[in-house]
């Protein structure tokens, strides 16, 4: 994960966002320290009143969201109607994600909701997507995928734990391939390419996905389209 950003910047970025959330949503709650603080903020607002129902998109946010009081429902009974996310990297209108592993269930949530806002600082924003693509195996297609992701130009390392032997599993039990790809000239390409590879559980390419982009700053917060 990108750690420039300040918490000054991750919190006006999440909180901007929050105030879309209107009575009666349901919303997708996305993974990560930017999104945390919507999360933070949306509690509050439940706190004070507000109606809505939460859909997390890792253990790491259901957690948050619980201990904030939103109230939470699965996908299979409710549809989301905003989603708010954080993101690696962001150029153009396509994203970076995974930086915490859990890309797959953020972009099955962050894909069906009517709108997906992106929460960042500046230093996730670029000119071309560079930051090493994220890669949900399962376990046994660990080796298969990441020699087809060298094919493919890339330059696959699985990734490791930072406070336990061994790799990151995700909260679905999966194995990550971090693929560095250098610059991506054509992002949907690469994800159709990814997507196709079996045993690939799911890449961290958004391509074309999100609605809007909140960039905070210390100083305020910056809405841009990301869609045309
Ligand atoms: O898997 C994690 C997510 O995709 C996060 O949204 C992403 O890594 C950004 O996280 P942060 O806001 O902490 O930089």
């Amino acid at each position: 994960m990108k750690q420039g950003g300040s918490d000054a910047a991750k919190q006006a970025a999440g909180e901007s966002a929050a105030e879309a959330v209107e009575d009666g949503m349901v919303v997708g709650l996305g993974t990560g320290s930017t999104a945390a603080y919507a999360i933070r903020a949306i509690g509050r607002a439940v706190d004070a009143g507000l109606d809505v129902v939460g859909v997390p998109t890792s253990f790491q946010s259901r957690e948050l969201a619980r201990d904030c009081g939103i109230p939470l429902a699965d996908l299979d009974d409710v549809s989301v109607d905003l989603a708010i996310d954080g993101a690696d990297e962001v150029a153009g209108g396509d994203l970076v994600k995974g930086g915490g592993a859990a890309h797959a269930r953020e972009k099955i949530v962050d894909a069906s909701a009517d709108r997906f806002l992106v929460v960042a600082d500046p230093t996730k924003e670029a000119n071309v997507l560079s930051y090493p693509v994220p890669i949900e195996v399962l376990p046994m297609a660990r080796s298969t995928v990441a020699t087809a992701v060298e094919h493919l130009g890339g330059d696959p390392a699985l990734r490791r734990a930072e406070h336990k032997d061994g790799p990151v599993v995700t909260d679905n039990g999966n194995l990550v391939l971090d693929c560095d790809f250098g610059p991506i000239d054509d992002p949907a390409a690469l994800a159709s390419d990814l997507a196709g590879l079996p045993g690939v559980v799911e890449h961290g390419l958004f391509v074309d996905m999100a609605d809007e982009i909140h960039v905070g700053t210390p100083d305020g917060v910056t809405l841009r389209p990301l869609s045309e």
